[in-house]
């Protein structure tokens, strides 16, 4: 069973996951996911993302390595299968942090998971969350928000989640997060 959290960007998802995994370090691992977009200061090649260039991306794509990608805000981003399963012969279990368009590619895969949406509060929150973390400039915030928009409404769809957790009170969230991902895969 694998655990898939997505969320508009922005909400929180990093920040939860990481204390999931600080919390459990023997029972969790992340899957890195490929990108082609710049690594921002203090991230390392191979730790947070395998940067690759547009060329090795698309060639990855051809020979279908990944179980999910999307293109967001001018850059790939994606899931290989290889990652995935480096993270099972750890023997962990890989928590998926993915967006809309991943969730509707990995329920095609018929893999068995566990959809979780994170839900920010409003999407003012969900702005200033962005405009807080300073790594936005007004045109990226702005195609994020737009997106973000988008997610939401498909997040609505009857069906589509298994669990819904609003991220407001961050230990709050965690709690319900915690609770729910040790549940399915026990
Ligand atoms: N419950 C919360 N209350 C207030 N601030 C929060 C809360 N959760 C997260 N944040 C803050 O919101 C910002 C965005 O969080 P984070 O980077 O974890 O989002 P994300 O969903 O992983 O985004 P991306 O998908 O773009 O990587 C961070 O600065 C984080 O500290």
């Amino acid at each position: 069973m694998t655990p898939v959290l997505s969320a508009p960007s922005g909400t929180g998802k990093s920040t939860l996951l990481t204390r999931l995994f600080a919390s459990h370090p023997e029972t969790f691992g992340f899957s890195i996911s490929h990108t082609t977009r710049q690594p921002r200061s203090g991230e390392t090649p191979g730790v947070e993302y395998h940067f690759v260039t547009p060329e090795t991306f698309e060639s990855m794509i051809a020979r279908e390595a990944f179980i999910e990608y999307t293109r967001f805000s001018g850059n790939y981003y994606g899931t290989s299968i290889d990652a995935v399963k480096a993270v099972a012969e750890r023997g962990r279990v890989c928590v998926l942090d993915i967006e809309m368009e991943g969730v509707k590619q990995v329920k095609r895969t018929g893999l068995g998971a566990k959809f979780v949406f994170l839900k920010p509060p409003s999407l003012e929150v969900l702005r200033s969350r962005l405009e807080g973390r300073g790594t936005e400039t007004e045109e990226s915030l702005s195609k994020r928000l737009e997106t973000a928009r988008v997610e939401l409404e498909f997040a609505e769809v009857p069906g589509v989640h298994d669990k819904v957790i609003v991220n407001n009170d961050l230990d709050k969230a965690y709690e319900e997060l915690e609770g729910y991902i040790l549940s399915v895969i026990s």
